[in-house]
């Protein structure tokens, strides 16, 4: 028995998507992210594993029971599993401290636990209204916590959050899947939030999974452009320019612009047209024959105009 099974679920939401039959496994504590464009179905496939959508057929088996829709049940909530929308609600001008313990079923030292990985103990004596977007969040997965769920699905929790409040939570939904061993499921759009995460990737497009694989296989060898795209720049290029510049293929290849660099000796002879800061070192756009490659660099000693040599970096 796998701890999650997706079998064939699909679903026609509104007259231009439908979700089609999805199907895939998700064993206890692997740390899944589902990533795709706006748009994708990501959202339409969390909802239905929770139990928060109907599907139109299929099911969903959690620890081998199958999963009532909202159809058929009266309770939204599914046993055992915790769902944090980007849009969950935290109802104003009441005390943290009562909204976490309403429902709690955790020792007082458990309790203290959670709150200290949820970054929150010193939130406990606020008004929910005395706190930031970013800790109302925190407070919001803690609450969800508190009832002990074995799966946590995550449905965008990063956005609108800024990069130090992300960061923050970041580490908690990290020590949230280690410390208190909770088997995540994380959907985003953020290469950032999924490649150190995961341990495996879903990536969807037009309510179809394009890809699932870890995010090394995901992010080196995508299957096709589109999640070439999802994970950042890359060159598509012919075998034959791969060999010549040093590297090995048999046919077109996805190359990320840090698996090329800009040498002295060997390598192909380029012009580079344009060279872009972006933080961890420089993009130079080099043309090489009738392509524009995209080059990785650690410093900025690049003019458009200059003559350059592009190799495969070691
Ligand atoms: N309740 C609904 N009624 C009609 N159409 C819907 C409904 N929910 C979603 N859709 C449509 O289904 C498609 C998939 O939506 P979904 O929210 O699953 O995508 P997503 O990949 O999660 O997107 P985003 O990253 O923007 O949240 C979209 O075209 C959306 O407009």
């Amino acid at each position: 028995m796998h701890f999650l099974e997706i079998q064939d679920i699909h679903k026609k939401t509104g007259s231009d998507f439908e979700l089609l039959p999805v199907s895939f496994c998700v064993e206890q504590f692997r740390k899944l992210a589902i990533a795709g464009e706006s748009g994708s179905g990501k959202s339409t496939l969390v909802k239905i594993i929770g139990g928060l959508a109907q599907p139109d057929g299929g099911q969903v088996l959690f620890e081998g029971v199958r999963v009532k829709g909202p159809e058929e049940k009266l309770m939204m909530a599914t046993p055992g599993m915790a769902y944090l929308s980007q849009h969950f609600e935290l109802k104003e001008n009441y005390w943290v401290e009562d909204i976490l313990n309403y429902s709690n079923q955790l020792t007082e030292a458990s309790s203290r636990e959670l709150f200290d990985i949820c970054r929150i103990s010193h939130l406990l004596r606020r008004k929910t209204h005395q706190v930031s977007g970013g800790e109302k969040q925190r407070i919001a997965l803690a609450r969800l916590l508190v009832n002990t769920p074995r799966l946590l699905i995550l449905d965008e929790p990063y956005s609108n959050l800024d990069l130090i409040t992300k960061n923050i939570l970041k580490d908690v939904i990290r020590d949230v899947s280690e410390q208190l061993k909770i088997t995540c499921m994380l959907v985003s759009h953020d290469p950032l939030d999924i490649l150190p995460w995961a341990d495996e990737v879903i990536v969807m497009k037009g309510g179809k999974i394009m890809q699932q694989a870890a995010p090394e296989v995901i992010y080196r060898e995508p299957v096709n452009d589109y999640v070439a795209g999802i994970f950042g720049k890359y060159n598509l290029l012919p075998a034959a320019l791969v060999k010549a510049l040093g590297g090995k293929a048999t046919a077109e290849t996805f190359v990320r612009p840090e698996q090329l660099q800009v040498v002295e000796k060997g390598g192909v002879k380029g012009v580079v047209k344009a060279v872009h800061f972006v933080g961890y070192g420089y993009d130079v756009q080099v043309q090489v024959e009738n392509m524009l490659l995209s080059v990785r660099a650690a410093d900025n000693g690049f003019k458009a105009g200059n003559t350059v040599r592009v190799a495969w970096r070691a």
